[in-house]
């Protein structure tokens, strides 16, 4: 795996295709489907699922320490292995949103704030998709249109850290076909691992799962019992 940031985006972001195996991949979709209904929390556009549990405390930036599912364990190895949390608090990540859009679901425009160490990973299962990325006016708000767009296969990894994290913007948008796709309007052209699939510069999607794993800086320690409950759950 070389490790060079995208080249074109603010620094810093990276992009790996085949991150994970497509055997690997069709196992972590089984285990995330074989979780409860009752876990997922349904918005308008797309399904998601905080773990091992949702943040806590009154601004919703702790986290009750608890290990992250087993089936994630190569993608957290292979994370660590890559240094990518080297300068992160827990050196590792700690916490797991799982998404779920259907074709024509996406998420607003926004950043990922300050509970969480600066510094996501991306993993996408299932589809591709096209993540857009906005800049900030002088006035610290969103310009109308995104600057960027960055193609993320299935499989792949995306990182994002630096000063991307903190100085832009990230969203999906809501649409059943990516279009317009071409080394001038993808940043990340030159990085695909299956190009081809993409050279008519259009494709429909299919349900996507994405992982962000991040590293939330508070975490309490909770006792023996609590624990016991919160894995019990997970
Ligand atoms: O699904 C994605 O790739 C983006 C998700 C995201 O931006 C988030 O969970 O904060
Ligand atoms: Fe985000």
């Amino acid at each position: 795996m070389t490790v060079a940031p995208i080249e074109g985006l603010p620094p810093s972001c990276y992009y790996f295709h085949s991150f994970i195996s497509p055997a690997e991949e069709e196992q972590i979709i089984k285990d995330i489907r074989r979780l409860p209904e009752s876990r997922w929390t349904a918005l308008a556009h797309r399904r998601l699922l905080s773990l091992p549990s949702n943040l806590t405390g009154s601004s919703h930036d702790i986290l009750v320490d608890a290990p992250l599912p087993t089936y994630l364990d190569p993608i957290v190895a292979r994370l660590k292995d890559q240094k990518f949390f080297e300068e992160s608090p827990h050196r590792a990540p700690n916490h797991v949103l799982i998404n779920e859009y259907r074709p024509g679901e996406g998420i607003m425009p926004h950043e990922d704030g300050p509970a969480y160490s600066p510094i996501t990973a991306t993993v996408s299962l299932g589809s591709h998709t096209v993540l857009e990325i906005y800049q900030k006016t002088e006035q610290g708000e969103r310009e109308a249109k995104p600057t960027w767009r960055i193609l993320q296969e299935p499989r792949s990894l995306l990182v994002t850290t630096g000063d991307m994290y903190v100085h832009t913007l990230h969203g999906i948008s809501e649409i059943e076909t990516d279009e317009n796709l071409n080394r001038h309007n993808i940043v990340n052209w030159d990085l695909l691992g299956d190009g081809d699939l993409y050279e008519s510069g259009r494709i429909r999607r299919q349900t996507r799962i994405s992982l962000t794993l991040r590293d939330v800086v508070k975490v309490a320690k909770l006792g023996g019992a609590m624990k016991f409950i919160t894995r019990g759950r997970s």
